[in-house]
């Protein structure tokens, strides 16, 4: 690597909506009564399948300039779709609307690209069956059938901790007889909770590791602001803490603690990071932060499956980290990559080796040596189809001194259609 052509990366940002967040914002305002507003709404491929869903179950949604207007029609008020509806990339779409459509009095197909296609569905399908919800699909794979039918409460303990299940069964349990206990291993973000907290006081409860949904209550239309995704921010608190002579503000980033876990890594690392709380408006559920992040030398790390919820996305990220790090760092735990958008391990592990990047491949994670030199062996990397492949090696590439191609890189349309744009702006 020649020093001279890092380019070090400079100035304030601000990240695109968080996309959990959008997507369960026109899920609860789809199935509650008035018009609900949602500012910030992530415009990504992901977000515009969950919005295209609920127009072709007979939702209203205008979409303005800077805001989403979205007509409710109460958890009864959804109407069959005429077509089967497209999931695109999306597993949160998929498994969220298969909860809500399994308690439904009409039947739905969900289908999708061909990387959804290959991703499990019996971790939704096996719960919501257990509380009266009928499906058809080959092994457990899109395209899916929903026939809607009445549903029960049940308790329920999750075998792996996933807030894309828990909000399936959520959206089940409202429309079920009886409560439900949903319990986790370990916390999974909570977005779903805490939006239901709001348009429904009275349908749920928490106690400690247990989630208690009542049935029978009316949603209510809300004004929901999206942060900004952490998501999409780690990109920049990566580079930031990785390229030489960087330094960077990244403003209005949610920081959840369910979805901080790249803070607390990067913390432990010894990076050069401040996080100024936002004040809240009183209608605002969700913290924010401007954080600042300057590159310096890092530390190794070693985490495992109890730190893996609160960052499940940027292990991709986490393994740049490591390859920078002054040492050997360790991640496991996290076999859960394996069934997101591409099998992450093996993909960062192909890609890194590309790169000359001292990376093992475990079964669930990786070790990954940071003071071996990168010897670049390849200048033809490929994303494989997925977006948060595309973004790292791009950030990535920041560091090498030849310039390199990234197959499909435009799969970043799926969370940061603005990510290059952004990155433009940081370099100049
Ligand atoms: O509920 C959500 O919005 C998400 C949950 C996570 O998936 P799992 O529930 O499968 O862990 C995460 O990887 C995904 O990007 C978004
Ligand atoms: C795994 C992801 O999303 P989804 O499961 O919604 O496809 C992601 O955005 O990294």
């Amino acid at each position: 690597m020649a020093e001279q052509d890092r380019t070090k990366l400079t100035g304030r940002i601000t990240v695109p909506g968080d996309k959990s967040i959008s997507h369960r914002s026109i899920i609860f305002a789809a199935i509650s009564t008035g018009v609900t507003t949602i500012d910030n709404f992530l415009k990504s491929a992901d977000c515009l399948s969950t919005m295209q869903a609920f127009k072709d179950l007979g939702v209203k949604i205008d979409e303005q300039k800077s805001q989403v207007l979205v007509k409710g029609v109460g958890l009864k008020g959804l109407t069959q779709s005429s077509q089967p509806l497209d999931m695109g990339n999306s597993g949160t779409s998929t498994r969220l609307i298969t909860g809500l459509l399994a308690g439904q009095d009409f039947a739905s197909t969900l289908v999708g690209d061909a990387s959804l296609s290959k991703r499990p569905m019996a971790r939704v399908t096996d719960p919501l069956s257990q509380m009266g919800a009928n499906f058809t699909s080959t092994e457990n794979h899109l395209p899916l059938m929903v026939f809607g039918r009445p549903l029960h409460g049940f308790n329920y303990r999750l075998p792996v901790a996933s807030a894309q299940v828990k909000s399936a069964i959520i959206l089940a349990a409202l429309q079920a007889t009886g409560e439900t206990v949903i319990e986790e291993p370990t916390a999974s973000r909570d977005h779903t909770e805490r939006m239901l907290a709001t348009f429904s006081p009275a349908s749920i409860d928490r106690h400690g590791h247990q989630i208690i949904i009542h049935p029978g209550h009316p949603l209510t239309a809300q004004h929901v602001t999206v942060p900004g995704d952490i998501s999409s921010a780690a990109f920049w608190l990566v580079a930031g803490a990785i390229v030489p002579g960087s330094a960077i503000t990244i403003e209005n980033v949610g920081i959840n603690q369910t979805r901080t876990g790249i803070l607390s890594v990067l913390k432990k690392m010894g990076a050069q990071l401040t996080i100024q709380e936002r004040t809240q408006a009183n209608n605002e559920t969700e913290p924010a932060a401007d954080i600042t992040v300057t590159a310096s030398k890092l530390q190794p790390f070693t985490i495992g499956a109890e730190e893996i919820p609160a960052l499940v996305d940027e292990v991709p990220l986490l393994a740049l980290l490591a390859a920078r790090a002054d040492g050997i760092s360790r991640i496991t735990g996290a076999e859960e990559l394996r069934f997101k958008e591409s099998d992450r391990l093996a993909v960062v592990a192909e890609e890194f080796r590309k790169l000359g990047i001292a990376i093992e491949e475990l079964p669930d994670g990786f070790v990954i040596d940071g003071r071996q030199n990168w010897q670049l062996h390849s200048t033809d990397l490929d994303s494989h189809h997925d977006h948060r492949i595309a973004m790292t090696l791009k950030i990535a590439s920041l560091l090498l001194s030849k310039p390199v191609t990234i197959r499909d890189f435009d799969a970043v349309n799926i969370s940061y259609p603005s990510f290059l744009a952004d990155l433009q702006r940081l370099r100049s």
